[in-house]
C-alpha cells in the first residue's frame, strides 16, 4: 500500500508499532423471523488499519454504502475479504478509505463469518503520514492514540468515529 503512493515501504507499517494487535471476532447471526427491522450488526467503519474477514460460505449478509446506497457483498467460497479500517484512513490522510457497512439478517438460515483486525499499539500515536499532506492536500485528522477506544465509543453513541478526529 505504501508502494502504492510512492512512499517509502514502512510508512504505514512503522505506525503500527512493534505489539501491534490483532483481533479475531467471531459472529453468529441467528435466524431471524423480522429482517426487515432487525440488523445483524449495525453501520459502523472498522476500527482497525486491516480487517480480514471470512464470510460464511452460503449466506450472504455483509452490507457497504456506495454513494449512499447500500449494496451486497458477494459471496465467493473461501476467498476472504480485506477491508481498510478508520486508522488506515488517518495514516493516508483519507486516501485509502474505511467503508461505512453494516450486516442484514435473514428468516432462512443462519450465517457464520469470522474478522481477523489488525490493528496498531493503542499506546502508539499515530497520523498522517508526512509526505500525504502539503498545500494541497492538507492534514485531514488530528494524531491520535488509542483510536480502538474512540472508535467503539461512538459506535455505542451512534456517532461516526472518524468524523471526531477531522480536523
Ligand atoms: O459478518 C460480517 O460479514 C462482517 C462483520 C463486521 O463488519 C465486523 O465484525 O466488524
Ligand atoms: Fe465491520
Amino acid at each position: 500500500m505504501s508502494k502504492s503512493l510512492n512512499l517509502k515501504e514502512n510508512s504505514f507499517s512503522a505506525q503500527f508499532g512493534e505489539r501491534a494487535l490483532m483481533h479475531a471476532r467471531f459472529n453468529f447471526y441467528p435466524r431471524c423471523s423480522k429482517p426487515d427491522l432487525v440488523l445483524g450488526v449495525k453501520p459502523h467503519t472498522d476500527r482497525s488499519g486491516i480487517t480480514i474477514l471470512l464470510q460464511d460460505k452460503q449466506v450472504e449478509g455483509l452490507q457497504i454504502l456506495v454513494d449512499e446506497k447500500w449494496v451486497r457483498v458477494p459471496l465467493i467460497p473461501d476467498a476472504l475479504v480485506v477491508n481498510l479500517g478508520d486508522q488506515m484512513q488517518i495514516m493516508s490522510n483519507g486516501i485509502f478509505r474505511s467503508p461505512m457497512h453494516r450486516v442484514v439478517t435473514n428468516s432462512e438460515s443462519l450465517r457464520l463469518s469470522a474478522a481477523l483486525f489488525h490493528e496498531p499499539e493503542p499506546e502508539k500515536e499515530i497520523g498522517p503520514v508526512d509526505s500525504l499532506m502539503d498545500e494541497y492536500r492538507p492534514r485531514l485528522y488530528r494524531n491520535v492514540k488509542n483510536y480502538g477506544v474512540i472508535n467503539y465509543e461512538c459506535y455505542q453513541k451512534g456517532l461516526v468515529a472518524i468524523e471526531t478526529v477531522k480536523l
